[in-house]
């Protein structure tokens, strides 16, 4: 609903396998904003994500004493592409960006298990969406680039804002896949919806759902269209010193990247099927460069 204090952005709550919106309408609103709020699920702890997102940038090495800290050293050359630690040049954020097939063998064990537990809420939140979209579930598995069933790519990634750092939090972009779960516990983050740019307080005890590029390649032509939402997060301000800095951390559903499980990324066409858009690597890559640039967006 649009009113005159706001859009008043949505929340759900995942109740046996569907999606249950505290306002009538709140699906059809959420798949138009491009983004709602999900309550946590009971039970999920979050003590071990929050601690890395703290400790990830802080200089040494993990050890028994921290085994959440130092771990700058794990870069891309040691992880493979688009993995590891990242420290932006124009963006207050140094990130680190960890793909499933390494959860077990670098991140502390519990941080594994809570990176898990997100993704399966991730899935859960996916297939409750998809079930009120025009899209026959025959198609779900392939049409999502496989994530459904376990073949896609699983990103858990932390934000880390130095207040110390003049630049802009984190660039304009939209996130590249299906659904994204966000913890974000400080104000900063900011959504454009019909050309103007709000900023989305954070709501206790929930995630927020980002709906990505694939999801809105995928849905354009249909009766039920899916925004994937433009948002940035602004600059953060230096602070007192007892006020710890912003952090973030999310997982991504994306595609699978292999060529062989997944061609790249579909548009549907009501009456015909599948059609691929576009090669899937390519656009990842693309997408991530803009946002991290100067003078350009994420945005494609
Ligand atoms: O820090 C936030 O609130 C948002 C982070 C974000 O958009 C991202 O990591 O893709
Ligand atoms: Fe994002």
């Amino acid at each position: 609903m649009s009113t005159a204090q706001g859009y008043g952005w949505q929340t759900a709550a995942l109740r046996g396998g569907e999606l249950v919106f505290s306002t009538p309408g709140g699906i059809e609103q959420a798949l138009r904003d491009g983004f709602f709020h999900v309550e946590q699920p009971e039970g999920l702890d979050l003590t071990a994500g929050d601690r890395f997102a703290r400790g990830f940038y802080l200089p040494g090495e993990p050890d028994s004493t921290d085994p959440f800290r130092g771990f700058q050293h794990w870069t891309s050359e040691r992880l493979g592409p688009r993995q590891g630690y990242y420290c932006r040049d124009d963006d207050q954020t140094e990130q680190f960006f960890l793909e499933s097939a390494h959860w077990d063998s670098v991140y502390p064990q519990a941080l594994a298990r809570q990176a898990e537990a997100m993704r399966s809420l991730a899935l859960d939140v996916l297939r409750a969406v998809l079930a009120h979209l025009e899209l026959p579930p025959e198609l779900w598995d392939e049409a999502t680039g496989r994530c459904l069933s376990a073949r896609g790519t699983y990103n858990l990634t932390f934000n880390h804002f130095r207040p110390e750092v003049p630049r802009r939090g984190l660039n304009v972009h939209k996130d590249s896949g299906w659904v994204t779960v966000l913890r974000s516990t400080d104000p900063g983050l900011e959504v454009e919806r019909d050309g103007a740019w709000h900023p989305i307080d954070p709501r206790p005890g929930t995630f927020i759902v980002n709906f990505g590029c694939a999801i809105e390649i995928l849905t354009r032509d249909t009766r039920t269209p899916v925004a994937a939402v433009a948002h940035r997060v602004v600059q953060q301000p230096r602070t007192d010193e007892r006020k710890p800095d912003r952090f973030s951390y999310a997982l991504f559903v994306d595609s699978s990247l292999d060529e062989d499980i997944c061609p790249g990324l579909f548009r549907y066409e009501p009456g015909t099927g599948l059609r691929l858009e576009t090669n899937f690597g390519t656009f990842l890559d693309t997408i991530l460069h803009n946002t991290y640039q100067k003078d350009t967006a994420g945005l494609y």
